[in-house]
């Protein structure tokens, strides 16, 4: 056989089972046939079969039945075809399981012998249906090409006899022959059997492909390829195309275990092309792994889980010499590698990740090499921190790190201890296991520019809350193409209902809630919600107008969620309560965002702000900081109209306040009033401010419904509000902040007035809202902000507004 333009072609075992996984592997070597290439295949054991080995050898061990499960075994190994003959390896399995459940005892050079016939099963099975399907092939027991040393379990080839061998087998193959090769099997130096340990088939492979010098590895999997991250962690992991070998072996370190190093060393060494493909998706182009790579930049997210951290202190370390080769020399004695290590400056604490099965050996192993530091109190403490899980971001340099570091700490995910590599672009995060689902979706999110996801809680679906439901899934698409974010409402709450997808709620979402068991936790239920399912970018937003749902607020920012909220009561609260949630969310790295609070959709509280923030001096802020008490008196001075028909106009187009008293009894613009005020730094309370109460005193205690079917009766004293004024005047209900702003406290003044028809506030029109913000540099000249002051439309829009600062901000 020539080994030029000569091809390895390996399945894995899941690509061999019975059904699809056969069928197409015949297929594949069938094509491959016909177009002429000359391949050599090798072959893992096919399915399950190498657990099902282990799990009869540990019940032969123990002494448990297992002949029922042996025949089972056989039948399934025995398909697709009888013409197969494995009488040999099903005789040495009877045999070696019988010696082992009389000894009751297995060594692992016994394993090897059992669980290499899979692979010799495999490459059987194979051959026979080659040769039905009228392809001449040959069952190649590996055993008579690789030597090995005798680490049974994980034994490393020696390379200059495995070559010989191999050369002098494949030089007598015909070219017209398909060689089927046992992957994972080999022989040492006595003929007694091995195994190449975890990955042990691909290294096959890889030694096959160096030693025949091929031209490509294809391996064939269940898999499309590699990907930028585990498809199982995060759903919009991609398909890398193309890597390089160095990218490759990076990965290979961190866990890609398709991608083991020993297995890509081969390859490298002969700069042989690896091709992960996919035997159950023939039209993917698969992975190419070659010396170049096509792309710059961050290639993907590996994870290790089964690991430990442990952590090694001491007072006494700063400075002492050798204190690191101490540790090593400890661990290497028991064969304890260290995936990860760091150590601090002061060198008072040096953090090492290990195997999570070696982590108590590995404790024992320093206890007892530091036995003397103990007494000498230099080393106070070697502990394990279990549950935690390594996430290296690989071709990760420093310079962008801090995009998915900051991304992580915006939601609460704070790495135990974070390590890179000085010439190999990787950093590696050690996190609590807990935190995984989520960190590697938020990493995913930020590295590779996919989209953002931005889970959204919604608390009340009435006038406000269920505009912005809507306006969110209308736009989503438009969102997520033009920004990359995805904005997924994965909860939606009134005072009765939940309901929750992590998927994020479809246009039918107001059925669905409606269909719902009522439930009184909805925040909780919520919370855990978002805990359970990993979500990553949490906003909660409050379109109650609840002042118990404002006790809320405190869980929610500890749970990660960032706030947005049209309902003024939490700002509004007590000056102490205003100062509590503040303090919460800077500790939680959260942020409260609550435009639509004063001067609904229109951009009042931001303009403010930035004033403030750099230093102009605010004077006064006046106007009529009301929508729907705008739309009540424009409309009433301007025409002959009850009262009454107007404020039932007001109600009707959804500038009230759910309960419409809160507007005319003065609360609704007092608080307003304050919630700018304390944009302003100062420190005023709700009952600091002087309000003109519009609700005759009668009407005061009665109930919602009542005065709702009453309102004619407040015809009258408006009626004669309106005649007392002077000619050409017109009512306007305003607010008026002005004091010293300097001081912390402003004076704070809410009250209907007369002003001429021709002033600014007597000019306005419909249910417009005017703001006039005096400062000093401005003087006498206020800067006016006007427009829409109320409806649910234009307040939805102002939230929905909020909600994408928060989603940009998290970048
Ligand atoms: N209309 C406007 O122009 C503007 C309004 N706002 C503010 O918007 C907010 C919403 O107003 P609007 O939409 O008109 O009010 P609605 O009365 O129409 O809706 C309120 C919603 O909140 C729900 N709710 C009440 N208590 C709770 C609770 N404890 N937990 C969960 N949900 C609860 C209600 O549920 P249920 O039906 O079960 O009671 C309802 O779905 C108010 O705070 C208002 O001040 C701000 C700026 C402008
Ligand atoms: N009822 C309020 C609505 C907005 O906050 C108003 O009329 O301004």
């Amino acid at each position: 056989m020539t080994h030029k333009k000569m091809k390895v072609i390996k399945f894995g075992g899941i690509s061999l089972s019975n059904g699809i996984g056969i069928d197409n592997a015949i297929a594949i070597i069938k094509k491959k046939i016909k177009k002429g290439e000359q391949i050599v295949v090798v072959a893992s054991a096919r399915g399950n079969t190498t657990d099902q080995l282990e799990q009869l050898l540990e019940k032969a061990a123990r002494g448990s039945a297992y002949k029922t499960a042996l025949e089972n075994f056989k039948e399934e190994q025995q398909q697709p075809t009888q013409n197969a003959d494995l009488s040999v390896e099903f005789l040495r399995l009877e045999n070696l399981l019988e010696a082992v459940f009389l000894l009751k005892d297995c060594s692992q050079k016994i394993k090897d012998e059992v669980l290499a016939q899979g692979e010799l099963l495999a490459v059987k099975m194979l051959t026979s249906l080659l040769e039905s399907s009228g392809i001449t092939a040959q069952a190649i027991d590996a055993r008579q090409l690789l030597v090995t040393d005798e680490n049974f379990g994980n034994a490393s080839p020696i390379e200059a006899l495995s070559k010989e061998k191999v050369l002098a087998c494949f030089n007598k193959i015909d070219k017209n022959v398909v060689p089927v090769v046992t992957g994972f099997i080999a022989a040492n130096i006595k003929n007694e059997t091995t195994t190449l340990g975890r990955n042990g088939s691909n290294y096959t492979a890889s030694l096959l492909a160096n030693y025949l010098a091929a031209e490509e590895l294809q391996n064939y999997t269940h898999v499309n390829g590699i990907y930028t991250a585990n498809p199982d962690l995060v759903k919009d992991a991609k398909k890398i195309a193309q890597l390089s070998f160095a990218e490759a072996n990076e990965m290979a370190n961190f866990g890609a275990t398709i991608l083991h190093a020993k297995t890509i060393t081969p390859l490298l060494e002969k700069n042989i092309n690896l091709r992960i493909l996919n035997s159950f998706n023939l039209e993917d182009q698969g992975t190419l792994i070659t010396s170049e790579s096509n792309q710059k930049g961050i290639k993907s997210i590996a994870v290790l889980n089964q690991v430990a951290l442990i952590n090694f202190e001491g007072r006494g370390l700063l400075g002492k010499v050798g204190v690191d080769a101490r540790i090593f020399k400890a661990l290497s004695d028991q064969q304890i590698s260290v995936s990860i290590i760091s150590q601090g400056s002061s060198e008072r604490g040096i953090g090492l990740v290990v195997d999570a099965e070696k982590a108590t050996e590995a404790v024992l192993a320093l206890e007892a090499a530091f036995e003397m530091d103990f007494y000498t109190k230099d080393v106070h403490r070697i502990s394990v921190i279990d549950d935690v899980a390594v996430v290296s971001i690989i071709g990760q340099d420093l310079n962008n790190f801090h995009h998915p570091f900051n991304a992580l700490i915006k939601n609460q995910i704070v790495p135990l201890l974070f390590n890179n590599t000085i010439t190999g672009k990787n950093v590696s995060l050690v996190i609590k296991k807990a935190d995984l689902h989520k960190a590697v979706n938020v990493i995913h999110g930020q590295v590779f520019g996919v989209a953002k996801k931005v889970n959204i809680a919604v608390f009340g679906k009435g006038l406000v809350g269920g505009t912005l439901i809507n306006q969110i899934l209308e736009n989503a698409k438009a969102v997520l193409d033009r920004r990359k974010i995805e904005l997924k409402i994965f909860a939606i709450a009134n005072s009765k209902q939940v309901l929750v997808n992590q998927d994020g709620v479809s246009k039918d979402w107001a059925h669905q809630l409606e269909n719902q068991e009522t439930t009184k936790l909805g925040v909780e239920t919520i919370i855990q919600f978002a805990k359970t399912h990993h979500l990553e970018n949490l906003i909660a937003v409050d379109n109650t107008a609840s002042a118990d749902f404002v006790s809320n607020y405190l869980p929610l920012v500890s749970a990660g969620f960032d706030l947005v909220s049209s309902n003024k009561i939490a700002n509004t609260n007590s000056f102490s309560f205003y100062k509590t949630l503040r303090e919460a969310l800077k500790e939680h790295k959260k942020e409260y965002l609550y435009e639509t609070n004063v001067g609904a959709g229109l951009p009042l509280i931001d303009t403010i702000k930035l004033l403030h923030e750099s230093g102009e001096n605010i004077t006064r802020i006046r106007g009529v900081f009301s929508g729907s008490l705008s739309y009540l008196f424009n409309k009433f001075s301007s025409a002959d109209i009850p009262f009454s028909t107007v404020l039932q106009e007001a109600i009707d187009l959804g500038y009230t306040e759910p309960d419409p008293r809160e507007d005319l009894c003065g609360n609704d613009v007092a608080r307003k009033l304050l919630i700018l005020a304390r944009e302003l730094d100062l420190e005023n309370e709700f009952e600091d401010i002087h309000i003109e109460n519009l609700i005759p005193p009668a009407f005061r205690e009665t109930s919602s419904a009542k005065f709702l079917s009453s309102l004619a009766d407040l015809n009258a004293v408006f009626t004669a509000k309106k005649q007392a004024q002077k000619e050409d005047h017109v009512l306007r209900y305003i607010g008026d902040l002005s004091g010293d702003l300097f001081q912390n406290k402003g004076h704070l003044d809410v009250k209907l007035t007369s002003v001429p028809v021709s002033s600014p506030l007597g000019s306005l029109k419909g249910s417009d809202a005017i703001f006039e913000i005096y400062t000093e540099s401005y003087g006498e000249q206020p800067i006016v902000i006007q427009g829409a002051g109320a409806g649910a439309k234009v307040t939805a829009r102002g939230v929905f507004g909020d909600i994408l600062r928060l989603a940009k901000n998290n970048n």
